[in-house]
């Protein structure tokens, strides 16, 4: 089976950009084709997509996500994280190990990749527990699982606390040429807090947590990059000192990559109100200094992805005390959408951002998406000019823990490619 979208701008930052046909072969794109050159003859085999009016992206890559299956399928299961992926524009995913069991061996691996196979939405790439357990005491069969199909390893949910084990779970990845996802986190620091330090916090009666408790383990996690040459990734970075040291990291040339949410450069701890938990999460929301600054690490490089740190939590789990609730918002369905807004409000480009959610984290995970013959035809399509408004009762996620109901937004994802095969979308 062929099949050919025309119509769309192509935008592939570094590699084209412009009106171009793209023709895709089985699983496999086959040719890039400019719109005067003679097209293969129409047939049975042969279906035209018109996709006039939508730019088409390398496939977006949700770096951070959690699926919660094995053990928490109540709040998602692989196949509607899967789904809810296709339908926020994400060709693929990384799926953290905080699952029950934890991802630390080559079972749990497989079978992640088995539940993500027969979903048929976006590819899930699964991430390695650290240590044994995400306990933070032995490192766990970070070799074994790199074979089953991990692409990274993290104890996310949870910091590595040793850094001895650190050192030693870099020193290992390094050999393997994975990247560490390293989420920051000072517990002795955070000491039960539930959301950012600060005036709103005060007033409020919640219990704070400082930018420090993020800051310090950035720092600590940079030098021992520094020690042992790995490749260290961090997560949902949320304040401006540790984008300060991550700027300063990489202009000494220490292989550090970073994250941060889009809740980071849309929301501050202004927002937090009416004891509402749809609006905690692990980091919390920051200061407005704060979400300057993360804006800031965006436009200048700093920041290299914006991941959703997609957290499904029941209603029950949300619905208690704030400084009871779970922690976790999710985000695949409106990720795409509020990191628009970055280019509608001029700080970022359109290229910029395409860089931020499909090429920047293809390539920490060393994976090739370039639209260019002979790699996979894993595609986005954007409608930029579509307005609507988030609403949670229409997601595909089993949850509903947002911050963002009600917010008016403008462009989404309008279908989603994987493998050749449309996995979201008018032609799905
Ligand atoms: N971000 C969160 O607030 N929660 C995450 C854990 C994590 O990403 O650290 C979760 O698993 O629920
Ligand atoms: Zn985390
Ligand atoms: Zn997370």
């Amino acid at each position: 089976m062929r099949t050919l979208i025309k119509g769309a701008r192509v935008l592939d930052p570094g590699n084209v950009d412009g009106y171009k046909s793209i023709l895709i072969n089985g699983q496999t794109i086959e040719a890039v084709l400019d719109p005067a050159d003679v097209m293969p003859e129409n047939g049975t085999d042969f279906k035209v997509i018109d996709a006039t009016g939508l730019v088409l992206v390398p496939g977006l890559m949700d770096i951070h996500v959690h699926l919660r299956e094995p053990g928490h399928e109540y709040k998602e299961t692989i196949a509607t994280g899967a789904a809810a992926a296709a339908r926020g524009g994400f060709t693929a995913v990384c799926a953290m190990p905080n699952t029950r069991p934890v991802n630390d061996n080559s079972q749990v691996t497989a079978f992640i990749l088995g539940k993500a196979k027969a979903a048929k939405g976006a590819r899930v790439y699964p991430v390695g527990a650290v240590t044994k357990g995400s306990a933070g005491t032995q490192l766990s069969e970070i070799q074994d699982m790199q074979q089953a199909g991990i692409k990274a390893v993290s104890d996310d949910g949870r910091p590595v606390e040793n850094a001895q084990i650190m050192r030693r779970a870099l020193e290992y990845c390094r050999g393997l040429s994975i990247p560490v996802f390293v989420h920051a986190e000072d517990l002795s620091l955070v000491n039960g807090g539930a959301m950012n330090e600060g005036p709103p916090a005060t007033f409020q009666g919640i219990p704070g947590i400082p930018n420090a408790a993020e800051a310090v383990m950035v720092a600590r996690d940079i030098l021992l990059s520094r020690l042992t040459g790995a490749h260290v990734h961090f997560c949902h970075i949320s304040c401006e000192e540790s984008i300060d040291l991550i700027r300063k990291a990489k202009h000494q040339g220490i292989r550090v990559t970073c994250e941060t949410a889009p809740h980071y450069f849309t929301l501050t701890d202004a927002d937090v109100k009416g004891y509402d938990a749809c609006f905690k999460m692990n980091p919390p929301l920051r200061s407005e200094k704060d979400r300057q600054a993360v804006i800031q690490g965006l436009a200048d490089g700093t920041i290299d992805v914006i991941a959703s740190d997609h957290a499904p939590h029941s209603k029950e789990e949300k619905d208690l005390e704030f400084d009871r609730a779970a922690f976790g918002i999710v985000g695949l369905e409106t990720s795409l959408p509020l990191s628009l807004k970055l280019v509608q409000n001029n700080h970022l480009t359109l290229e910029n951002l395409i860089l931020k959610m499909a090429k920047n984290p293809a390539k920490i995970l060393g994976i090739n998406n370039d639209i260019t013959p002979g790699n996979p035809a894993d595609l986005s399509l954007i409608d930029l000019k579509e307005k609507g408004v988030i609403d949670p009762s229409r997601f595909v996620s089993k949850s509903r823990n947002t911050p963002f109901a009600g917010m008016t937004v403008q462009g989404r994802a309008a279908a989603t490619m994987v493998d050749g095969n449309f996995v979201f979308g008018l032609w799905a």
